[in-house]
């Protein structure tokens, strides 16, 4: 669905943000790109959806090079919800703004207002869908500028930090949400510094430090290794730090910190002295 190929990138006048850039992501798969402030994660999303064209190598998102179609052509199939939401909000309501991305798709009459209504109740918004998108909190904003990109059913989807601002269950609803395009077969891409989200979200890790890809595994095989998220400037999300404190199997969720902790409960020994360490 995504092929990046040695890729590099440098901003006019600038130094190199982005140098061989090499990965692939396939339909259904939820990549999370970490790395520190200035690792050049936003770029690389620009690159990926043809606001910003690669100074050397190659992108193709399903199978359409980004050098070769409009980005109005490729917003089709990649849809990006940007880290200040009202980058791309423009309409005078809710409703009006998650309809646009569709109607510019052709669709009308019953099929469109399945689409508005469809993105309108995952995103939690129908009650407010007559508002304009800028009377409404931080949160919310974000959650219009998500209903619009999911109203468009784009093959890919990258979301830029989308987790930030969000109260717990808003987080819980862009999980959910997040889980249900990628089982529908989307390819989700999410630049996140929340490691605790990532670990709930993400089935893989693209690392960058100074613009090269440093880690490229699986989110628990990442985790596991504490070269890779040294190297990447990332913290450990916290049910595995806390699994390791206490002695137990690692945990990369809340959930599975828990199972953890009974499972050790079962065993006289471990669970005697996870006690013991806890008092
Ligand atoms: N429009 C721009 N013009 C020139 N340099 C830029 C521009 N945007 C970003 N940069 C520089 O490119 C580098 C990478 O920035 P980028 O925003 O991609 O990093 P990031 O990993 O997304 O950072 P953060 O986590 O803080 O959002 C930084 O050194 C930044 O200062």
């Amino acid at each position: 669905m995504l092929r990046v190929e040695d890729v590099s990138f440098a901003y006019p006048g600038g130094g190199a943000v982005l140098a061989d850039i090499r990965f692939q992501a396939a339909a259904g798969e939820i990549l999370a790109i970490v790395g520190r402030n200035g690792a050049g994660k936003s770029t690389l999303l620009r690159l990926l959806n043809g606001l910003r064209q690669p100074g050397s190598g190659s992108i193709a998102v399903a199978g359409r090079s980004t050098a070769d179609t409009p980005v109005h052509e490729l917003a089709r199939h990649i849809g990006t919800v940007f880290q200040a939401p009202e980058q791309q909000i423009f309409n005078a309501t809710v409703r009006d703004e998650v309809a646009f991305g569709p109607r510019r798709l052709g669709l009308a009459g019953a099929a469109l207002e399945e689409r508005i209504a469809a993105a309108l109740a995952r995103t939690g918004l129908a009650e407010v869908a007559g508002r304009h998108p800028l009377d409404l909190d931080q949160a919310a904003r974000r959650m219009v500028a998500l209903g619009s990109v999911l109203a468009m059913h784009p093959a890919v989807l990258l979301l830029d930090e989308p987790q930030r601002g969000l109260d717990a269950g808003a987080a819980a609803r862009l999980e959910a949400i997040i889980a249900e395009e990628a089982a529908a077969g989307r390819c989700v891409v999410l630049v996140c510094h929340d490691m605790d989200f990532v670990a709930r979200s993400a089935g893989r890790v693209l690392a960058l430090a100074e613009g090269r890809v440093v880690a490229d595994a699986a989110t628990s095989a990442f985790f596991a290794d504490a070269g890779l998220t040294r190297r990447a400037g990332v913290e450990s999300p916290d049910p595995l730090l806390l699994a390791r404190h206490f002695g137990l199997a690692p945990a990369l969720t809340g959930p599975a910190f828990a199972r953890r902790w009974i499972e050790a409960a079962g065993e006289p020994s471990a669970a005697g002295e996870a006690r013991r360490r806890a008092h």
